[in-house]
């Protein structure tokens, strides 16, 4: 079932379009990693969906309602946690979250038990009474994130979470993620750590100057992109001759798009996905070409991405 549609929206401010005819859509229970590099138009995106900037073409319609239009019933159904953190300092962490628990309406026991379980999510049960003013910058993300969820929201949009945090409480963060997405909720997660997005997500985006470049899980992108895997293999006590003759026979190999020696072990690129392990296995040995190890490396998330953007994500 589609949770949320984006569909064709502009965002401009003065003559710079920020975000240029966007549109994808989530169904329910996806993990939706939405990456680009600084100035892509991520954050823009989220602010219109959550309605805290107007739309100035196209609309976004959460669970069937129109943003435009109904702005109280999708806000009802979203949870965002910002990129910058927005907590009171200087009341307790329980107060905090019962105060956005409020702004969404929550009141009485409703009200007290999810404010239980929102901190119970994020590990801080124990320090609830305390002040964010004393907390780690992590535990401040882990109680923003509480902030976030205790009106039990079905789409929870999380803007670059894990931003410069020890990394238990980045383990923290992820693990709190998957079980909250476990638990039913749809998740949006921007974030500049490939990893993050490539370990966390069921399905990623890659925007790039305010429009949707690519889209598909990790392993339809490569397709797309049909970057080539690298295979380099460790050789054992072979004359130099025997190594020239088994270079020169896998280079004629069709598969084989490059060979390159390096001391005491080659480096081969392959096309993504082609089987032809076994082929240039057959080729060393018949060179009497002993193999220590072989590895087959496919392309990094960031490798994509620089394919498709010509850019870094981190500039
Ligand atoms: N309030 C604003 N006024 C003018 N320009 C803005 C405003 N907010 C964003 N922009 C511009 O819109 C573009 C998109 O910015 P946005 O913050 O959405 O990118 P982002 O992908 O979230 O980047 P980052 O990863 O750095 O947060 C940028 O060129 C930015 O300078």
């Amino acid at each position: 079932m589609t949770i949320l549609k984006v569909d064709q929206i502009i965002k401009r401010f003065n003559q710079h379009v920020a975000v240029d005819h966007l549109s994808f859509q989530l169904e329910e229970g996806e993990i939706y990693g939405l990456l680009g590099p600084n100035g892509a138009g991520k954050s823009t995106t989220i602010q219109m969906i959550v309605g805290l900037l107007p739309i100035d073409q196209g609309d976004i319609w959460v669970d069937g309602h129109s943003v435009k239009n109904a702005p109280l019933r999708t806000k009802a159904s979203l949870g965002l946690v910002p990129q910058d953190l927005a907590l009171y300092e200087q009341i307790s962490a329980r107060d905090n979250v019962l105060f956005f628990g409020k702004l969404y309406g929550l009141k009485g026991k409703q009200l007290q038990e999810q404010t239980d379980e929102a901190l119970a999510r994020v590990g801080l049960t124990e320090r609830q009474y305390d002040k964010p003013a004393s907390f780690s910058g992590g535990m401040k993300r882990r109680l923003n994130i509480a902030c976030a969820i205790a009106h039990r929201p079905r789409i929870i949009i999380m803007d670059e979470p894990t931003v410069g945090i020890d990394p238990h409480s980045r383990n923290h963060i992820l693990e709190s993620v998957r079980k909250l997405n476990e638990d039913g909720s749809t998740i949006i997660y921007t974030s500049h750590y490939m990893e993050e997005v490539s370990a966390i997500s069921t399905r990623i985006g890659i925007m790039n100057e305010g429009r949707l470049i690519a889209q598909g899980t990790e392993e339809e992108l490569r397709q797309q992109i049909g970057s080539d895997d690298k295979v380099l293999v460790e050789i054992v006590s072979v004359t130099d001759q025997q190594v020239s003759e088994a270079v020169v026979e896998l280079k004629r190999h069709p598969s084989v798009l490059q060979v390159t020696e390096q001391g005491t072990s080659l480096e081969l690129v392959l096309p993504h996905r082609e089987e032809s392990l076994q082929d240039i296995l057959f080729i060393l040995s018949k060179h009497s070409v002993s193999v220590r190890s072989i590895v087959r490396e496919q392309p990094s998330l960031e490798t994509l991405f620089l394919t498709l953007t010509g850019r870094q994500l981190r500039d």
